[in-house]
């Protein structure tokens, strides 16, 4: 599928480098408005039909969102559509307004409508609004701005049958950063010019939005701006499918070793081990102290391999020994969830990245790809790629510069945002979890799944996807055991980091809406996603 097809989800200053990028290329700023502003009438009039003879209110702001809302009130009112302009802080008659005038489109001015009186009136005829006020130039709406949002926000709220489409990006929406830092227009469509603005899909911005379309702008190459988000949709993540051969024996599919479980979460090791199974891998070893193994209900078809144990039954160092003996041969580790931050466990962790240097030489680590086995006596087992989760990271993060010792493009992180901080060594995370998690991966040299309301999936190489999978579902113990299973499970059956994080997250988050319309909000647990995996990877494979 060519690049232009692909949903891209870009910045203020990402979009404005393809709209020169077209410019330059010879189509003109007019020319990319008109073709904004009759998008936006078209997804309207598909949204929203039947228009003719109905009042539509158009909020007109001062910039270039302004002009698109021009041209959508033109096209909407040669539609059948009964126009009406509410014009907020706009100088000058450009074509756009002169166009309106010719047609004796009725003006309302926020100059003359001091007690707002214009406006209500105005709301209660409309059946539906269209937010051209402000857009990618859009500074914290202040007073005069603010009151016009909230009439509008009121209106929506009292009226069912009222319909708020915003153009481009809901006004006071963030858009890079999906913030709100004053107040925002609360829409029930938001029609995208050209190109997917970061801030729609970034919280809290995400939830002003409502549904969102993309108006094409006619942007004929996409060379103007380097690295661009994606969004994950399922016809990406078809994709990224390994293949599966319906003559394979399970051997193909891999073999993934899950490092987890502590006598406080042993269930996290079972949900992991299940993700991985459930998603396709052939086998499935968990690796855990005796104590676990006592504790954890495992499906039956995970194999068992017990390690040695500390205190409390956390895995100790002393485990290396067992995993060296065992590692050669899995084409996966997952390492973390519910492992606990024991000292013991600790320890052990650090060993496996060579960053515990109380050993001369670990037996297992990350052996520099290319570089041969040596043949001493403590030779070195190289792990496989690896998924680190959970308390895998948070034992990391207590190692100053531990990335180093991780070979580029061999694992996969998945922090939640409290992990991540700590990774980051910050006290708070910046609001653009994009640039936050792209940055992170390309330092750490590593694929990173920032998770969240929307899951940043960041390549070592720059490239980001976005997943926009919300649900509340999903926010239950052990979900994230489950996502990071799936992963290790799909590199098992050979997907790169990047690709296994990114079809992880999709498969994961189908999966969590299947049970979502099954079980509701709330109640849903993350054992009901087991079950559901398989169907949902089918449907995608078979889409
Ligand atoms: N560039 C193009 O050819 C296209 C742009 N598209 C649309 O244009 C907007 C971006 O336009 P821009 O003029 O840069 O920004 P805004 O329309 O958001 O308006 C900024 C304008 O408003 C003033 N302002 C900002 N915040 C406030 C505030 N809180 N109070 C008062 N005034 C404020 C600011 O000073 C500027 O004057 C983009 O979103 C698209 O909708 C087309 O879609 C494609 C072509
Ligand atoms: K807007």
């Amino acid at each position: 599928m060519s690049k232009e097809k692909l949903p891209f989800v870009v910045t203020a200053g990402q979009m404005r480098s393809a709209e020169e990028a077209a410019v330059v290329r010879g189509t003109t700023w007019a020319a990319l408005m008109e073709q904004a502003g009759a998008g936006v009438a078209d997804a309207v009039l598909r949204y929203a039909a039947p228009l003719a003879n109905r009042q539509v209110l158009v909020l007109v702001g001062p910039g270039n969102n302004g002009g698109d809302a021009l041209v959508a009130a033109r096209h909407l009112a040669d539609a059948g559509a009964l126009v009406t302009l509410y014009v907020w802080r706009r100088s000058g008659v450009d074509a756009n307004l002169q166009a309106c005038r010719e047609r004796a489109i009725p003006e309302l001015s926020a100059a003359t409508d001091g007690d707002g009186s214009l406006l209500a009136q105005a709301l209660r005829k409309a059946v539906l609004v269209l937010d051209g006020l402000l857009g990618t130039g859009a500074r914290p709406p202040t007073a005069d701005l603010a009151t016009i949002i909230q009439a509008v926000n009121a209106e929506r709220t009292q009226r069912s049958d009222l319909r708020v489409v915003a153009i481009d990006l809901p006004s006071g929406v963030g858009a890079d950063d999906g913030q709100v830092p004053t107040v925002a227009i609360r829409a029930d469509l938001t029609v995208a010019t050209g190109l997917i603005k970061r801030g729609l899909l970034l919280w809290p911005g995400r939830g002003y939005a409502g549904e969102i379309v993309v108006a094409p702008i006619g942007l004929s190459s996409l060379d103007g701006v380097l690295t661009m988000s994606e969004l994950l949709t399922a016809s990406q993540a078809r994709t990224l499918l390994p293949p599966r051969p319906a003559d394979a024996h399970k051997g193909v599919f891999g073999k993934v070793l899950v490092v987890a479980g502590s006598i406080n979460y042993p269930g996290a090791a079972v949900l992991a081990c299940a993700g991985a199974q459930r998603s396709g891998a052939g086998l499935v070893t968990l690796a855990t102290g005796r104590t676990v193994l006592s504790l954890a209900t495992l499906p039956p078809e995970v194999t068992l391999l017990p390690v040695a144990e500390g205190d409390w039954g956390a895995i100790g160092p002393a485990a290396v020994d067992d995993l060296a003996e065992h590692l050669p041969g899995y084409q996966a580790l997952l390492l973390g969830p519910g492992l606990g931050q024991a000292e013991a466990t600790r320890k052990l962790v650090l060993r496996l990245f060579g960053l515990d240097h109380t050993r001369s030489r670990a037996r297992v680590g990350f052996v520099a790809v290319g570089e041969p086995l040596t043949n001493q006596p403590q030779q070195t087992v190289a792990l496989p790629p690896t998924v680190i989760d959970a308390d895998g990271l948070n034992i990391l993060a207590t190692a100053a510069d531990w990335f180093e010792r991780l070979p580029p493009e061999h694992c996969v992180l998945t922090p939640h945002p409290g992990e991540m901080r700590r990774l980051l060594g910050v006290s708070e995370l910046p609001a653009d979890r994009v640039a936050t998690a792209a940055e992170a991966a390309q330092r750490w040299r590593q694929t990173v799944v920032l998770k969240g309301a929307t899951t940043v999936i960041a390549a070592p190489d720059g490239r980001t996807l976005m997943y926009d999978g919300a649900n509340p579902a999903l926010a239950t113990a052990g979900s994230g055991d489950v996502l990071a299973g799936v992963i290790a499970g799909l590199i098992a059956q050979g997907c790169l980091p990047f690709a296994a994080a990114a079809l992880g997250v999709y498969l994961h988050g189908a999966a969590g809406a299947r049970a979502r319309m099954a079980f509701g909000d709330a109640g849903v647990v993350a054992g009901d996603l087991l079950p559901l995996l398989p169907s949902v990877m089918q449907e995608l494979r078979t889409g």
